[in-house]
């Protein structure tokens, strides 16, 4: 089988007939670790995150700033690498807010998102002194009022607006319709920035958009700049404040096989920033920060996942020892992956199977007419393309503890997240005769 580079990580090779990443031999790996387990690779992380900060630096000629979207993949390790990339980190929960404070991460390069944040999450980052807190709904604004009305320096806050347009991508990850459950529809803008202005408590820093994940065509994003620099022009005109920050989120697409094209952050940069600065010449805008807020794109090809061949079912069945409890994009979106077998990754293809998964759905079916050389029980199945919300939506389903997680680099292997145990999984539970 021929490796397609572009859904692997950079490091990937074939040493002595085994995959290697980052170094290190991922047989080995996997009888040290033992499996399902998740590898991280540094260099193609690293790289991802310096060439989205080096592309918008030289694209954009105002000041830009590049947050890692954490609900891609988080764990403190990981934070740890996006503050010493010089990236910030935009979170979802406490939790995840928790994880940025204990990697040390700079709170001014801290963003809170959400369309349904808690009072203890909002009084959290309040406390923190997050950078922004991105105000998606007026209910959460005017809650955002009552919790700041104690501080004498304002809280930042950035205002999501739901664009009304609609991305060409999975229906499940589309977010920019008027209609979407996310962003304060145009309609309500106007009340949201007065509303902001006139509480003492909070900072009107600018704009947020984010019309959706997996984005291949720039269409939709260059039209989502154009709308936010042309509601500033109207916020601008109406209230006298022009914004010193425009987000128009994340969501640049990778490959996940052979047939989709290689990401292209050099490009999206450009594309990005060229809109931006024509539409604010175009309505005499002074240039903004532009915060851009990509996951999938700094982390999926960095992951690679392990899983260990448990057994066959006639011709078409490949039972593994993992599945949708720690990747559910199969299931959920009907996402497609590549994959070779690590300890014969250069065979030729000598069968077409569904490989499936062990928890007890018939959904669970990881990889779909998959061509793969003859598989044998304690073959080792790798996946590519498997560092982005795999598991950071991952379950316990069926009691399963979930999988290890180790960044390579240099030949090194280090553990970053470790295996969940049985007690892990069963610690919340309580006897009924306490
Ligand atoms: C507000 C926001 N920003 C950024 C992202 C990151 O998207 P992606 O991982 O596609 O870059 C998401 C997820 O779709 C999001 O909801
Ligand atoms: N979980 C989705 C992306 C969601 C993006 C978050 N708004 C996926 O795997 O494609």
């Amino acid at each position: 089988m021929t490796l397609a580079s572009h859904v692997w990580p950079e490091t990937v090779s074939v040493v002595d007939g085994r995959l290697w990443i980052g170094g290190c031999d991922t047989v080995a790996l996997a009888e040290q670790f033992g499996t399902p387990l998740y590898l991280l690779d540094d260099l193609t992380l690293r790289g991802a995150m310096r060439a989205y900060r080096q592309a918008f630096a030289t694209a954009y000629p105002g000041p830009s700033i590049v947050h890692y979207a954490g609900k891609a993949l988080l764990n403190t390790a990981l934070a740890q690498i996006v503050a010493q990339e010089g990236l910030g980190l935009d979170v979802v929960s406490a939790t995840e807010l928790l994880v940025a404070q204990r990697a040390g991460l700079p709170m001014d390069r801290v963003h809170l998102h959400g369309n349904a944040k808690s009072d203890q999450e909002l009084e959290r980052a309040i406390a923190w002194r997050v950078g922004a807190i991105v105000v998606d709904n007026l209910d959460e604004l005017q809650r955002l009022c009552a919790l700041t009305s104690h501080l004498t320096t304002p809280q930042g806050v950035l205002l999501r607006v739901a664009p009304a347009i609609e991305a060409d991508t999975h229906a499940h990850i589309a977010t920019g319709s008027a209609t979407a459950k996310f962003g304060l529809p145009l309609e309500a803008l106007d009340e949201a920035v007065a509303q902001t202005l006139a509480a003492p408590s909070l900072r009107w820093l600018g704009l947020h958009a984010h019309i959706g994940s997996q984005l291949f065509a720039l269409e939709q994003v260059t039209a989502t700049v154009e709308v936010l620099v042309a509601l500033a022009a109207r916020i601008r005109d109406r209230f006298g404040v022009a914004p010193v920050e425009l987000s128009p989120g994340g969501g640049l697409g990778v490959p996940y096989t052979a047939d989709q094209p290689a990401t292209d952050i050099g490009r999206y940069a450009q594309v990005v920033s060229a809109a931006l600065c024509a539409a604010c010449e175009r309505y005499r805008l002074p240039l903004p920060r532009l915060t851009v807020e990509p996951g999938r794109s700094i982390v999926a090809r960095a992951g690679v996942a392990l899983y260990r061949v448990v057994g066959r079912k006639g011709e078409h069945w490949v039972h593994i020892d993992g599945g949708m409890a720690d990747n559910i994009r199969p299931a959920l979106y009907g996402a497609r992956y590549s994959a070779v077998l690590a300890n014969k990754p250069a065979s030729p293809p000598a069968m077409t199977v569904n490989v499936g998964g062990r928890y007890c759905e018939s959904g669970d079916v990881l990889l779909r007419d998959i061509a793969l050389p003859t598989v044998q029980p304690d073959d080792l199945l790798a996946v590519a393309t498997a560092g982005a919300y795999t598991l950071s939506m991952s379950s316990t389903y069926n009691l399963v503890p979930r999988p290890a997680l180790v960044l390579v680099a240099d030949g090194q292997a280090r553990l970053i997240q470790r295996r969940e145990t049985e007690a892990d999984v069963l610690a919340r539970d309580l006897l009924l005769d306490r």
